[in-house]
This record gives C-alpha cells, sequence and structure tokens, in this order.
C-alpha cells in the first residue's frame, strides 16, 4: 500500500515566546493511498491547524510531514503553490466558486494553468461531473445552483487535477441533510471508483459514518482511532459510543 501522508512527531504552537499555546502535541497518523479519513474533535481541539499541516497551509512548529513522498518544511515557498496546485484538492465549506464563472469554468480552473488542449479540459470536466451528477448543470452560474449541487461542484472541481490527496474542511456544514447525502455519496464512490485519498474534518457523527477510519482529537492530541470495518450503521453506532465515551462533547 502506498503512503500518501506521513505525520511524524507534529507540533504546532501559536503566540510569541512567554505567550505559546501548544495547539497540537507530537501527532503521528499515516494515510494510505485510497483512504477515506475523517477527523472529529470539539471546537477548539485543533482539526482545522491539523488539516492546514498537513495540506501545507501552514507549517508545523517541529516534527515532519511526508506528502507523497515528499518533506514538506523542505519544500520553499515558491514550489509549495505548484506542490498544492499538482498533489492537493481542497473542498471548504463555503463552496469558494467563483460567481462569474460558470460551473464548467470553475471545475476546469485548476487545469487552466496547465499546459492541456481546451477539447481535453472540456472532456475531463465532463467525466467528473458525470461522477458527481452534475452533467445537466455545467452551463449555469453559481447562483443557478442549489447549494448541494455547488458543493458538489466544489468536490468535482478538488477532483479535476487527479490529486494526490483531498481535503475537505467540514464539507457538509452548510448543508441540509439530502444534500449532505448527496455529496457524501459522491465522495464514496470517487473514493471506491478512482481510488480517490479523502481526509475530511466533520462534527457530524453520520457525515463521519461515510469514511473508513476517524481519528478523535482532543487537547491537540490523538484520543483514539476507529476503523469502519463492518456496514456504515455499525460504524455509526460505533462512533456513536465513542463520543458519549468521551463525554459527548462536540
Ligand atoms: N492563528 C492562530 N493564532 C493563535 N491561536 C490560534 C490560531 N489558529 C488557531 N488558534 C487556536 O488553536 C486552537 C485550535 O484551533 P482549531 O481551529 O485548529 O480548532 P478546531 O478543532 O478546528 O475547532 P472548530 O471545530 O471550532 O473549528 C484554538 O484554541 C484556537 O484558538
Amino acid at each position: 500500500m502506498k503512503e500518501i501522508l506521513k505525520i511524524k512527531d507534529v507540533s504546532k504552537d501559536y503566540g510569541i515566546k512567554g505567550f505559546k499555546t501548544n495547539v497540537l502535541r507530537n501527532i503521528s497518523l499515516t494515510v494510505n493511498e485510497g483512504d477515506f479519513v475523517s477527523i472529529m474533535g470539539p471546537s477548539g481541539a485543533g482539526k482545522t491547524t491539523l488539516l492546514n499541516l498537513m495540506s501545507t497551509l501552514d507549517k508545523a512548529t517541529s516534527g515532519e510531514i511526508i506528502l507523497d513522498g515528499i518533506d514538506v518544511s523542505k519544500v520553499k515557498n515558491k514550489e509549495l503553490s505548484k506542490l498544492r496546485r499538482d498533489k492537493i484538492g481542497f473542498i471548504f465549506q463555503d463552496y469558494n466558486l467563483l460567481d462569474n464563472m460558470t460551473l464548467m469554468d470553475n471545475i476546469a480552473l485548476p487545469l487552466a494553468l496547465g499546459k492541456k488542449k481546451s477539447k481535453e479540459i472540456e472532456d475531463r470536466v465532463i467525466e467528473i461531473a458525470k461522477k458527481f451528477g452534475l452533467a445537466n448543470h455545467l452551463n449555469k452560474y453559481p447562483y443557478q445552483l442549489s447549494g448541494g449541487q455547488k458543493q458538489r461542484g466544489a468536490a468535482a472541481r478538488s477532483l479535476i487535477t487527479n490529486p494526490s490527496v483531498i481535503f475537505a474542511d467540514e464539507p457538509t456544514g452548510a448543508l441540509d441533510s439530502r444534500s449532505a447525502y448527496e455529496l457524501l455519496d459522491s465522495l464514496d464512490r470517487i473514493n471506491k471508483e478512482n481510488n480517490a485519498t479523502i481526509i475530511m474534518i466533520t462534527h457530524d457523527p453520520i457525515t463521519a459514518s461515510y469514511s473508513n477510519e476517524v481519528y478523535m482529537i482532543n487537547d491537540g492530541n490523538i484520543k483514539c482511532k476507529l476503523n469502519k470495518g463492518e456496514s456504515r450503521k455499525e460504524f455509526y453506532q460505533k462512533i456513536m459510543d465513542m463520543l458519549s465515551a468521551m463525554g459527548g462533547e462536540l
């Protein structure tokens, strides 16, 4: 199995000398190709900080982060944007689609900087849009789309460059339950069919039950890790049991 992300003894402090907050403490974890991982934990536990370090948006105070064989602490700032463009897809809670572009152009955007021909780009957008149930909406602008369609558009955009890993920060946070289900179903499909590696932060146990592994973070540490192994319903129950054992504080 190929290791896509390896984190070794990673710590993160904020603030200046004498006023430091130790937000993450000696975190280690490995994500393999094709894994679908959730990170859960109470507000302020350090989930977004961890995601920002893993996705190279922020730098660790100490420890090692290896992304697809590259030690990110050794990559210069100028090369980091290329690394992000080539290897990482992002899905944010608030979609981040550009209002003045059609869905087709929004999904194609990460490819616009490359050297691909426009017909090739269009074919790729259509292929991915189909996976997300968006093939009939490609000529629409974001204001003509529902929240769920926008978020599936953002997910399609994150996949267009065939990244090594997709990071999603509360991707269902702004969606009603039906739209959340459709997004999660699409993510589940691209995980299984394209062997896409997905790392997602969520507060929601139902959302987490779509992934295959859950890391529970509290006070800057990994408190426990759950593996799916059984059906999604049983995994949901396992997550709920873990949350109640931790005091249900989410
Ligand atoms: N730039 C920063 N400077 C100082 N402290 C920060 C900074 N960013 C985050 N923190 C602190 O680090 C801690 C962890 O924040 P983080 O956003 O990672 O938590 P979280 O688990 O994602 O929380 P939530 O679920 O509420 O989004 C918090 O106490 C927060 O106040």
